[in-house]
């Protein structure tokens, strides 16, 4: 078993410290976020998925510990923040963080990348920083490993999951293997060309955001010809070879809003690739159209959005098609109350109110769901959470003001929800 510093312990690193020490390595994880470090010393573990909790808890009970401080080790993965900033992937922290690798790195020692990056930053950004250790890459070795996991099936996810190695030579692949084939079980597929293993990553979250623009874009086709988008798409994909995802508000998370745009780091070619970005991104302004047509003006009304987490069942609002439908729905009201003109005042026009049962972040003025639906004209889902498929129909209508519900995730039995004396719009 191998001793292993993992740098960044937020959605991915914390896991894969945990995954880690779960087979035997020893294990230390490392964070800049002191009050992060503070709160897993205590046992406090920041997550919002069942079993995965207790999984990392298990670990720092055992061979996982958390430290201020890098430590020499015979691996490094680096598993730190990579945003976009102005279109263009902020590498600082992956920068950063090779900083700190290399003040701590010894021959023979094996640096993985595992940050979704731009092609080519293993070898033209990673490598000459380790290489600022003293060390040429050879005596230690390099790769990129992405990380695939899904958010809400993390466990399951990161051991059965394929995984791809790209190391930058022979050694550096063998080394690599060696760390991951201690827990995963799915294939590991191997290549001495990181370029190609980060590439693979930022296209594979590009398929799913091109293929759900597709599915925005039928959706609101379907809507001009009267027809039921999910039950077309559901037909469809009976074919063998047609696979449509689903439409909705717009794409949320860190990854799949964010990473297409990495591959126009260093190509002035994306097209269809930009185009639905803007497609999806264009949700909450259908999304609204929807809301306005079923209250006859925004302005003056009361939304109630139900989910802000970027998708069912998870804590995470990174992203938030929730929080873009908000955001919309109060320009577009401001615009319609006096268009053209700026009244001077930042008070919205349209009251919209917030809730979700998973998401804590504070910043968000979250309202309890019974608040949120007293006296509204619309309700929003935009988030299929279990909680909003479960909602009874007639305990709803009995709230609001109103009689509009979109249901942009196709997660109600419309007819029992007009049974109830609720006209449903469905994407
Ligand atoms: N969240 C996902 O589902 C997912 C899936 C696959 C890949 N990724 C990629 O993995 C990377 C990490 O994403 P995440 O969601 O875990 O991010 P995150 O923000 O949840 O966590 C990153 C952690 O890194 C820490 N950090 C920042 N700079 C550091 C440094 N120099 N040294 C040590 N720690 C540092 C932060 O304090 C934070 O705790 C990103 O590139 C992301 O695109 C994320
Ligand atoms: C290729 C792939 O599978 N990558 C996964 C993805 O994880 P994710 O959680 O970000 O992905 P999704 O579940 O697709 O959700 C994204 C958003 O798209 C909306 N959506 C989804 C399906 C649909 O048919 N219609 C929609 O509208 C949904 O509501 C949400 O807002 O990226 C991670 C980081 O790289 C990977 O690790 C992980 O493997």
């Amino acid at each position: 078993m191998s001793s292993v510093c993992v740098h960044g312990l937020g959605y991915i690193g914390l896991p894969t410290a945990a995954m880690l020490a779960d087979a035997g390595h020893d294990v230390t994880g490392y964070d800049v976020n002191a009050e992060l470090l503070d709160r897993l010393a205590a046992g406090d573990v920041p997550v919002d998925e069942p079993g995965l909790d207790t999984f990392i808890e298990r670990a720092l009970d055992g061979s996982l510990s958390v430290s201020s401080e890098a430590v020499a080790a015979d691996y490094h993965l680096i598993c730190v923040p990579t945003p976009l900033d102005g279109g263009r992937a902020d590498l600082s922290y992956v920068e950063a963080a090779a900083e700190t690798v290399a003040g701590v790195l010894r021959e023979d020692d094996t640096v993985v990348l595992e940050s979704t990056v731009p092609p080519g930053t293993t070898t033209e950004v990673v490598g000459p920083i380790l290489e600022d250790s003293g060390l040429a890459v050879g005596a230690f070795s390099l790769a990129y490993s992405p990380e695939t996991m899904l958010p809400g099936n993390v466990v399951a996810e990161l051991r059965g999951n394929d995984r791809a190695v790209g190391g930058v030579d022979e050694r550096a692949v063998e080394r690599t293997t060696e760390l991951y084939g201690s827990f995963v079980e799915g294939e590991l597929r191997t290549t001495t060309d990181p370029t190609l293993c980060e590439f693979v990553k930022l296209i594979q979250n590009t398929y799913r955001d091109v293929n759900i623009a597709l599915a925005n874009e039928v959706a609101m086709v379907a809507a001009d010809y009267g027809l039921d988008s999910r039950e077309a798409i559901a037909l469809a994909n009976h074919h063998p070879r047609v696979d449509l995802h689903q439409p909705g508000p717009g794409v949320g998370g860190h990854c799949i809003p964010i990473d297409p745009l990495f591959l126009g780091q260093h190509s002035e070619r994306l097209d269809l690739i930009e185009r639905a970005r803007a497609i999806n991104d264009g949700m909450a302004d259908y999304v609204t159209d929807l809301v306005a047509a079923g209250v006859g003006s925004l302005a003056g009304s009361t939304v109630a959005v139900l989910g802000v987490a970027y998708k069912g069942n998870v804590a995470d609002a990174r992203e938030s098609p929730g929080l873009r439908l908000a955001e919309v729905l109060q320009t577009r009201a401001r615009a319609a109350t006096a268009p053209g003109v700026d009244d001077g005042t930042d008070e919205p026009s349209v009251d919209v109110r917030l809730t979700d049962p998973h998401v804590t972040d504070q910043r968000f003025a979250l309202s309890p769901l019974d608040d949120a639906l007293a006296g509204a004209d619309a309700v929003v889902i935009a988030t299929d959470h279990d909680e909003y498929a479960a909602l009874d129909p007639t305990d709803v209508a009995s709230r609001l003001a109103g009689d509009v519900v979109v249901d942009t995730k196709g997660l109600l039995d419309a007819a029992e929800w007009e049974a109830a004396g609720l006209r449903v719009v469905e994407l």
